[in-house]
């Protein structure tokens, strides 16, 4: 095992920090603080650039905490990046990060605040969505960090109450390759099992599941394919397998901040990309009334169907079923080719430049930009500069504490000619 003592400079993109190997190669480092001096177990030594875990704090930063789990540790889960840092150095080192990609990749010197979701005190017990691996033993574990190595975990402290009530790390699942346990907002509890090889799993009954699905079946194996989840003042029916936000509390967050930052009226035409069950086209809807349109597009079969049942009372809100991609490319998709507004919340990779430039081009005058990539966003951000659009503003919100993971909603408008 090669150790090596190291001054930590800055936080870098993906949950680790910056130092200096004596030989002038960077170190991504895990488990340090910005400022601190620690001693370094490396775990990869590339060409270009190592990567280490602090296995000892010689210098420790005034942020450092206990971590709140014992598997947040050098060599266990890698699940979390920050459990060592206090709630608000957490928020300090996303906004250093997302800074630091807007300058990298778009040019734009801003500064950035992370906010907390409301009402979330201490970073736990929020990921309502928790997708567990199974061991050779057939019980469930989690994945090391950057790795295919499992770890018990006895219960997992990021994860929402009603994860941990169904007790699923307390059986065996024998024949499954992993299980997704769902803890909705409305108190359905599903379980996705994923097999193994071609052999149906032997799936545990447990006690407060509403429903089982085995992933490849045309039907549940108990309960319902979908669940409900409670936002912006309403109901959604969700696919089991499909995207819904996974804190409680970033369903609302978004769908607030994005009404704040497009400010639709009466009569506007808005179009909302990768919409996935339809949470911001259904909060949009009311807005700009039935003199107005919504028009949604969702690339996944089941979540459009999804969008359709759960928007069906507004006659002026369309789903388009298919790839953003090919929609945008289609003549005539949208009656009119323009739209006055656009929210766009595209999966980590961003929207790219064929869709930003075909954004562009319905000259919208302004866009909502939902983002869980910073450097993809950053990226798109440029795009959408060379198209004539500005960065108006930039919220960005910790709606995965205890990791690196942040969300920003960029707003974006026209430039004045
Ligand atoms: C981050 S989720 C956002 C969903 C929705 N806005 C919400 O907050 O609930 C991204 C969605 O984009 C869909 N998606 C991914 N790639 C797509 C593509 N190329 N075209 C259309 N939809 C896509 C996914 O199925 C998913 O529903």
């Amino acid at each position: 095992m090669t150790t090596l003592e190291l001054e930590v400079e800055r936080v870098a993109h993906g949950g680790s920090c910056v130092a200096r190997h004596p030989d002038g190669r960077v170190v991504f480092v895990r488990h340090a603080l910005p400022g601190e001096r620690v001693r370094a177990r490396i775990t990869d030594d590339g060409e270009r650039f190592l990567r280490a875990d602090a296995v000892e704090v010689l210098r420790p930063s005034p942020d450092r905490v206990e971590p709140p789990c014992a598997y947040a540790r050098p060599g266990l889960c890698g699940g979390c990046d920050w459990q060592h840092a206090s709630l608000p150095a957490q928020r300090g080192l996303k906004a250093a990060a997302v800074r630091e990609q807007l300058v990298r990749l778009a040019g734009l010197d801003r500064e950035v605040v992370v906010e907390a979701v409301p009402g979330d005190e201490d970073g736990l017990g929020w990921r309502t969505r928790v997708r567990f691996a199974v061991d050779a033993e057939g019980r469930l574990a989690l994945r090391k960090h950057r790795s295919h190595d499992l770890v018990q975990v006895a219960a997992c402290p990021i994860a929402a109450p009603g994860v941990d009530e169904v007790g699923a790390t307390g059986v065996t699942w024998p024949g499954a390759a992993e299980v997704e346990v769902v803890a909705s907002s409305t108190g359905d509890r599903t379980l996705l099992v994923e097999p193994a090889g071609t052999r149906r799993p032997r799936v545990p009954g447990l006690p407060g599941v509403t429903s089982t699905l085995v992933v490849g079946d045309e039907s549940p194996l108990r309960g319902r394919s979908w669940v409900r989840e409670h936002a912006a003042g309403r109901d959604w029916r969700v696919s089991a397998a499909g995207f819904w936000q996974v804190h409680p509390g970033a369903a609302d967050t978004l769908v607030a901040a994005v009404v704040e930052a497009l400010r639709p009226r009466a009569g506007d035409t808005v179009v909302d990309l990768y919409a996935g069950a339809g949470l911001f086209a259904g909060a949009l809807a009311p807005l700009v009334g039935e003199d107005g349109r919504v028009v949604a597009v969702e690339g996944d079969k089941r979540a459009a169907a999804d969008a359709r049942r759960n928007l069906h009372e507004h006659a002026h809100v369309r789903i388009e079923a298919g790839s953003v991609e090919k929609v945008l490319a289609k003549p005539g998709w949208l009656a009119l080719e323009r739209a006055d507004l656009v929210v766009l919340d595209p999966p980590r990779t961003g929207a790219r430049r064929p869709v930003v430039e075909a954004v562009a081009r319905l000259a919208p005058r302004t866009v909502a930009y939902v983002a869980c990539d910073p450097a993809a966003l950053a990226r798109d951000l440029a795009t959408f500069a060379e198209a004539g659009y500005e960065l108006a503003g930039l919220r960005a919100f910790d709606l995965f504490p205890m990791t690196s993971h942040v969300e920003c909603v960029a707003v974006l408008r026209a430039r004045e000619t």
